[in-house]
């Protein structure tokens, strides 16, 4: 990469304390545009903290996030979300009352200051992307659990993100509709060109969508590289306390 890069997303040296313990310590990574980075590390590694700074649900001791090149200092997550940062969707509610069409339209009159584009089409394609389509008419409360997380991430993606964070969007998800999430973020990255943060435990998941990842540990970035890569490294096996990382 040349020196003019301007990544999509950036942190250098952010550091979050919680009482004696660093949480974070100096960590600076760099995600390029269109890029699906893993985010990777045993538990208590430091991973959803990194999340919480870069999203301003924490405010950092030190360091900064740039967005596009842009600082993010001093805002907080609505002003975040608003210049086109967007968490992960386990927090977006659903109405369980009004269809699934309804909630995908809805997500999107509510960011609609944001948007240039045709709400209507953009639901077709997500019903068509998310393969909920024979249910379209259906109301949520009537889905089951799996559709449910599948439909809030969708609403997710009604938001105009230029780079989505997402922090275990597989946990507690069927296998089937694990494939149709990884289908939608693969099908998002490639024609909106969105770049993705994703922390996700399941190895063959992160191997199979993320060609780069980054390790933490204790706090610190520990390694980058392939998953494949940064498996070998001892002290990557150590910190996960010599299991494999399957
Ligand atoms: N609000 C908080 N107050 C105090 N300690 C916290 C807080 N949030 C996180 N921690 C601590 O910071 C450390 C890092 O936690 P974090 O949740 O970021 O790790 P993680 O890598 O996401 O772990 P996991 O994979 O288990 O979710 C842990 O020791 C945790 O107990």
């Amino acid at each position: 990469m040349s020196s003019g890069q301007v990544w999509a997303l950036e942190t250098q040296g952010l550091r979050k304390r919680f009482g004696g313990l660093l949480a974070t310590n100096d960590v600076s990574l760099t995600v390029a545009p269109g890029e699906i980075r893993g985010l990777i590390g045993p538990n208590g590694a430091g991973k959803t903290t990194l999340v919480n700074l870069v999203t301003g649900v924490h405010a950092p001791d030190a360091g900064d996030v740039r967005l596009a090149g842009k600082s993010l200092q001093g805002l907080g997550m609505h002003q975040i979300a608003r210049l086109g940062l967007v968490r992960s969707f386990q927090v977006t509610r659903l109405f369980g009352n009004m269809t699934v069409r309804e909630n995908l339209l809805t997500s999107f009159l509510a960011r609609r200051s944001l948007h240039s584009g045709d709400g209507l089409a953009l639901t077709d394609s997500m019903i068509e992307l998310t393969k909920l389509g024979r249910l379209a008419d259906t109301q949520a409360k009537k889905l089951s659990g799996g559709q449910r997380a599948l439909l809030q991430m969708a609403c997710g993606f009604m938001v105009p993100g230029t780079c989505y964070v997402l922090d275990e969007p597989f946990s507690g998800i069927n296998p089937v509709i694990k494939d149709s999430i990884i289908d939608m973020i693969v099908d998002v990255n490639r024609r909106h060109g969105a770049t993705f943060l994703i922390v996700s435990h399941e190895m063959s998941i992160v191997r199979r969508l993320c060609p780069q990842v980054t390790v933490m540990m204790e706090g610190r970035v520990a390694a980058q590289g392939s998953l494949d890569e940064v498996a070998r490294l001892p002290e990557v096996i150590a910190g996960y306390l010599g299991k494999a990382l399957e």
